[in-house]
């Protein structure tokens, strides 16, 4: 396993959980928004999950889903953590905390300075912050839209919670980016793919060796 713990997101298949755990990732995310190329069915997501070697932690993203679509991912996907990818509250991210027993991780946008304050909000309520790129306006997609961020804007700054860097990584860029911002996590989707949706075992493997 790599000194950067990295997660792979939106795996469709048996075969993406394999490169995902050969190639020595920590987590494997889930995707459950139906207007993704990632999306997956419960029947789907339960499949890959019960594939995933012990020691892969399985994430189940979702957005501003409410209990009962929680309820039923939660019941029928065994899961390591819970991903709110939407506009959840600091509440209601405490909220699902308390209600699945599971670390959450809370999504946050980054675009510019201003966006930094939600980091600490989410930091206090939150198990793990995920700092990602801020969709564009009018975005199909709150997340996996391959566009990074200024990571300078990162620089120097810590939160009392574990957290992963986002947003239009790859292979080519993550050591930078990890340089730049000390993030011990990332996240990638894609940047490890060869089309929307379609994970690349090469590009996999390729992304968690140069992070590190
Ligand atoms: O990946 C999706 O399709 C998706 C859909 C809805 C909300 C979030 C989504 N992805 C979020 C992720 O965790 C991505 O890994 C993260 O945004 C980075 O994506 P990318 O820039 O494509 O590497």
């Amino acid at each position: 396993m790599a000194d950067i713990r990295v997660k792979i997101c939106g795996l469709r298949t048996l075969a993406d959980v394999a490169a995902v755990a050969s190639a020595g990732a920590a987590y494997a995310g889930f995707v459950f928004f139906p207007k993704s190329p990632r999306h997956l069915t419960l029947a789907q997501a339960q499949v890959l999950a019960l594939a995933a070697p012990i020691g892969l932690a399985k994430v189940a993203l979702t957005v501003d889903a409410d209990d009962a679509a929680l309820d039923a991912i939660v019941e029928a996907v065994p899961l390591d953590m819970l991903q709110l990818h939407g506009h959840e509250s600091p509440e209601r991210v405490a909220a699902v905390r308390a209600r699945y027993g599971l670390p959450v991780m809370k999504a946050v946008g980054v675009a510019d300075e201003g966006d930094l304050a939600a980091l600490l909000d989410y930091s206090v309520v939150a198990d793990q912050i995920l700092v990602d790129a801020k969709p564009p306006k009018g975005a199909a997609l709150p997340g996996g839209n391959g566009l990074a961020f200024d990571w300078r804007l990162l620089a120097g700054r810590r939160w009392i919670r574990p957290w992963m860097l986002a947003g239009g990584l790859t292979a080519a860029n993550v050591a930078e980016a990890v340089r730049l911002t000390g993030a011990r996590q990332v996240d990638v989707s894609s940047g490890v793919e060869s089309a929307p949706g379609v994970k690349d075992a090469g590009r996999i493997a390729d992304f968690v060796r140069a992070a590190g």
